[in-house]
């Protein structure tokens, strides 16, 4: 508080008021508790968003592990069924085909036994990074499990996929394994089959035509093996039992 005496040409005026450093001093302690109170609501916001963004990683990751095979880094069963689901609603609505293969590798106990189970993985992450190497974007390739792996191929006929099988058998029959001082080769058989239009459109139908591809498959290994073998007739009048090899 301050008092103030002015004397103007013979008047006196008495003025009281607060002093400018009684005024500042709460204004100062105000903005002080402001300013603070902002940094911490700025430091539980970030600590907010930072555990959900975290959280949100963490769920990612899992989702992920879940539909990916740990040893490969293809596709499990999960991730190929849901993303060749989506291909094959595309497919249907843009009208375009879409083929599955499968392969098995030959004689892979023979592999594991000769070379132990680490050779033999060793053999399995080879044919993944063929598989990547060798197919297009789009294509989807999958780790079913064992030595079994399976590709969906959009924008692909019969005669185009097993093209493309053709293409990778060939290509591992070729290539070589490097284990330790040891050099493994393998060879794998090939069944390949085309969706029809009402496989199309089914829910899950892409098994049946996987398991059309299994039989073809079945008929390679029954051949002699490091062949492709594809189902018989055009997948719109496919009969089950019929398989060509090549
Ligand atoms: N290294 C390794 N081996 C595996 C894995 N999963 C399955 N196997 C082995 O794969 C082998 C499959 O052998 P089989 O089913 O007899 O088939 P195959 O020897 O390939 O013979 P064909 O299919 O008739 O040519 C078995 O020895 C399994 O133990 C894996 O993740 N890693």
């Amino acid at each position: 508080m301050g008092v103030f005496l002015n004397i103007n040409e013979g008047k006196w005026v008495l003025g009281v008021g607060l002093a400018e450093r009684d005024i500042l001093h709460g204004w100062r302690w105000q903005v002080c508790w402001t300013v603070l109170a902002l940094l911490i609501t700025a430091g539980l916001q970030w600590m907010l968003l930072h555990y959900i963004h975290a959280n949100f990683l963490q769920r990612e990751r899992l989702g992920q592990e879940a539909r990916q095979d740990p040893l490969t880094g293809l596709a499990n069963r999960r991730g190929f069924d849901g993303r060749a689901q989506r291909a094959c609603s595309q497919a249907l609505r843009y009208g375009y085909p879409v083929s599955v293969l499968t392969l098995d590798l030959d004689l892979f106990k023979q592999i594991n036994d000769s070379y132990g189970h680490d050779g033999g993985d060793a053999v399995l992450r080879c044919v993944a990074q063929t598989l990547q190497r060798q197919l297009r974007a789009g294509d989807i390739a999958a780790r079913f499990g064992g030595e079994e792996f399976v590709v969906a191929m959009p924008h692909s006929g019969l005669a185009a996929a097993a093209d493309v099988a053709e293409r990778i058998r060939a290509s591992f029959a070729t290539q070589t394994v490097t284990f330790g001082d040891r050099i493994i080769r393998f060879t794998a058989s090939f069944g390949v089959a085309q969706l029809t239009a009402v496989e199309l459109e089914a829910h899950e139908g892409i098994h049946a035509a996987l398991a059309r591809a299994d039989q073809a498959l079945y008929r390679a290994k029954l051949e002699g093996r490091n062949r492709v073998c594809t189902e018989a007739r055009p997948a719109a009048t496919y009969q089950p039992g019929t398989a060509t090899c090549r």
